[in-house]
């Protein structure tokens, strides 16, 4: 049978009973989600709780032994090279070369998408230019700032017109005034075009600032799943997704911190900062 073709109704994503593990480590343990056209989606959870592993199967880069996952109506197992071609993916570790200019790292995804050649440049200088970068695009993306590479990888991400646009902690290592600036090119592009972003993250609070609806993922599986006001407010007045978090893991974030789970990872990042 072949895949329904995506309509208003189809999920942007679809994982039903996904489990992977890793030797003796159970990095996903039965994930069931589902992320709508058009909203921003938050998977949060701590250091290991599994949310790489879970977007690289989405995003088809790591098999899929357990489970189903659809990305638009289209089966990953299956369709892998048309569901490749809906996603912009901006994994956790560096994706720029740092020897390179912006606009030529651009034009390097650019061509790697097979982009025509007759809008290529309008469509490089497009998403250079929605991400604030026109005015350094010439220069090495070495001398660049942690925020601008972030930057730099959303648009080498956004430069194939995606549906479904993957970010892997987008903001980590960077200082607040960085974080505003990428979530300001996020939020911009979500309003602009209607583009579905499934993001993850260990920061709460930025979740609760920018996602529409979260998850919170511990230990391979998902323990509550809704908007951060139904999530916050079946806890009680004042409470946090910090607060949300603790209470369906059994205090897990102080767990977790203990044993460096919830460690700053700004060294996992470190190299955005300035890249080469
Ligand atoms: N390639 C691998 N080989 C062995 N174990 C792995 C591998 N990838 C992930 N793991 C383990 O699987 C578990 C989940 O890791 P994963 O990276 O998915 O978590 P995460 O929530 O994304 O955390 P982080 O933000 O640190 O990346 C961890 O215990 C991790 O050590």
């Amino acid at each position: 049978m072949t895949s329904p073709l995506a309509s208003d109704e189809t999920p942007a994503v679809r994982c039903v009973g996904l489990r992977r593990r890793f030797g003796d480590t159970v990095a996903v343990d039965g994930l069931d989600l589902e992320v709508r056209r058009g909203e921003v989606f938050g998977l949060l959870g701590p250091n290991g709780a599994g949310k790489t592993t879970t977007i690289r199967m989405i995003t088809t880069l790591l098999p899929a032994p357990v489970g189903a996952i659809q990305v638009l109506g289209r089966d990953v197992a299956r369709h892998r090279t048309a569901v490749r071609r809906l996603i912009g993916y901006v994994p956790q570790q560096l994706s720029a070369d740092g020897t390179l200019t912006g606009r030529e790292n651009v034009t390097l995804f650019a061509r790697l998408y097979d982009l025509p050649r007759a809008t290529r440049t309008a469509q490089v200088n497009a998403v250079l230019e929605e991400m604030n970068l026109s005015e350094v695009a010439d220069r090495p993306a070495k001398t660049y700032s942690g925020g601008m590479v972030r930057r730099l990888e959303l648009a080498q991400a956004l430069v194939s017109s995606p549906q479904l646009l993957i970010l892997d902690e987008p903001t980590v290592g960077l200082d607040p005034v960085a974080r505003d600036g990428v979530w300001d090119r996020i939020d911009a592009i979500r309003a602009a075009t209607g583009m579905t972003v499934l993001v993850t993250t260990h920061a709460m609070q930025e979740a609760d600032e920018h996602c529409e609806r979260v998850a919170l993922m511990h230990r391979g599986r998902i323990r509550a799943e809704g908007s951060p006001g139904e999530l916050k407010g079946a806890i009680g007045p004042g409470a946090t997704l910090d607060d949300v978090f603790r209470h369906h893991t059994g205090n897990a974030l102080t767990g977790e911190n203990e044993n460096g789970g919830m460690r700053d990872v700004a060294a996992a990042r470190r190299t955005a900062r300035r890249v080469g």
